[in-house]
């Protein structure tokens, strides 16, 4: 006995997440969940939770929420975002195998719509086939980690558990190289060259690196391959890393440390891309196309350009699809019962 609708494959985009609005309220939400994550905060629970509750929470949401009033469209733009990922995903998958039918959907570590809710709603509509694809392009613990943690905590509530794979990362996928270095060409074709290229990467503690995080190395290989791939010459591209959190060391060199150097030094003009980012952010749209901007130019820079993440670029969805295709071909090859 078959049942009545042939099995149904769903795919995720899972995004790090974003407040519900850009009020302090629903801002101290939403790093009260992301900043109790371990993966998240390696500090012994217990301290943490007197630092998060008797300092953290008072104070930073209020002027992290001006931030993101600064650059909310109607919804974060994080979050309008992979929606629109997601819409422009599905048509290139949905009959990829028919006659399963596959659908693609948002998800986020953190705030709305969450992993385990989304799991929750398509369990109950019948999905036993899932492909999960973090869009974070270089592996770290405390970003893609963090996804197959929340998947762990949802399976451990789960009796009936479904299929599932996921996708690590991608920093050296050809199709992610060419969709950054097509980005940066196009805008040079507007804006001109630049007289330094900056690879800004949000960053992670130093103590995560040392204690084997691959983030770093996989940040360098990314950038490494992008310069190649435009003939830059070694002093024509920086890597660096953005995004400070608290006071322990970060992984070096820091973003705004550059750019202010740059701009006492008597570097004219720069074009900033950050290849960690798959959609424009509060840590791109405000810290680097505002706050860096305001930092290079006031140290002496002449001129400053940030350039977009990849978004909606068709090679960029390109590349979701020929990162989740092939394990949904996969599932699908697993249900031959079906034809
Ligand atoms: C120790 C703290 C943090 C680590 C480690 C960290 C890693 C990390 N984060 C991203 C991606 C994003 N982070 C974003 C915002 C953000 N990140 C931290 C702290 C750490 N991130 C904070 C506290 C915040 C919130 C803003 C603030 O309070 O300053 C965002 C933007 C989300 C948005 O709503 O727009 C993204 C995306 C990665 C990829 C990563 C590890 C490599
Ligand atoms: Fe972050
Ligand atoms: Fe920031």
């Amino acid at each position: 006995m078959k049942p009545e609708l042939p099995p149904r494959i769903a795919v995720l985009l899972v995004n790090l997440g974003t407040p519900d609005e850009p009020t302090a309220p629903a801002v101290r939400r939403y790093l009260k969940q992301f900043l109790s994550d371990p993966r998240v905060i390696e500090i012994p629970k217990f301290l943490w939770a007197i630092i998060l509750n008797l300092f953290v929470l008072p104070s930073r949401p209020k002027r992290v929420a001006k931030a993101y009033a600064s650059i909310w469209e109607g919804d974060s733009p994080i979050r309008k975002i992979l929606k629109s990922q997601v819409e422009l995903l599905e048509p290139r998958l949905a009959n990829s195998v028919a006659p399963f039918r596959v659908s693609v959907h948002p998800a986020m570590s953190y705030g709305n719509p969450g992993l385990p809710d989304v799991m929750d709603a398509l369990r109950a509509e019948g999905v036993d086939h899932f492909v999960i694809l973090p869009l974070f392009p270089q592996y770290s613990a405390s970003s893609g980690g963090a996804v197959y943690d929340a998947l762990t905590k949802w399976t451990l509530k789960q009796r009936n558990l479904p299929n599932y794979t996921i996708v690590k990362d991608y920093f050296a996928h050809p199709l992610y190289i060419q969709a950054l270095a097509n980005s940066i060409r196009r805008f040079q074709e507007k804006h001109g060259k630049p007289e330094k290229l900056m690879f800004s990467f949000h960053g992670i503690p130093q103590p995560y690196a040392d204690k084997g995080d691959p983030y770093p190395k996989r940040c360098k290989c990314t950038a490494a391959q992008v310069a190649h791939a435009l003939g830059l010459k070694d002093d024509e591209w920086i890597i660096s890393f953005q995004s400070r959190f608290g006071k322990q060391e970060w992984v070096k060199p820091y973003t705004d440390v550059v750019l202010e150097d740059w701009g006492k030094s008597g570097v004219r003009s720069v074009q900033v891309i950050s290849p960690a980012f798959s959609a424009d952010c509060l840590e791109t749209l405000e810290e680097l196309a505002i706050e860096n901007r305001d930092n290079f130019l006031e140290a002496g820079g002449q001129e400053y350009h940030y350039i977009p993440a990849l978004n909606l670029d068709e090679t960029h969805i390109e590349l979701l699809e020929a990162l989740s295709l092939p394990l949904v071909k996969g599932w699908a090859g697993t249900l031959d019962g079906w034809v």
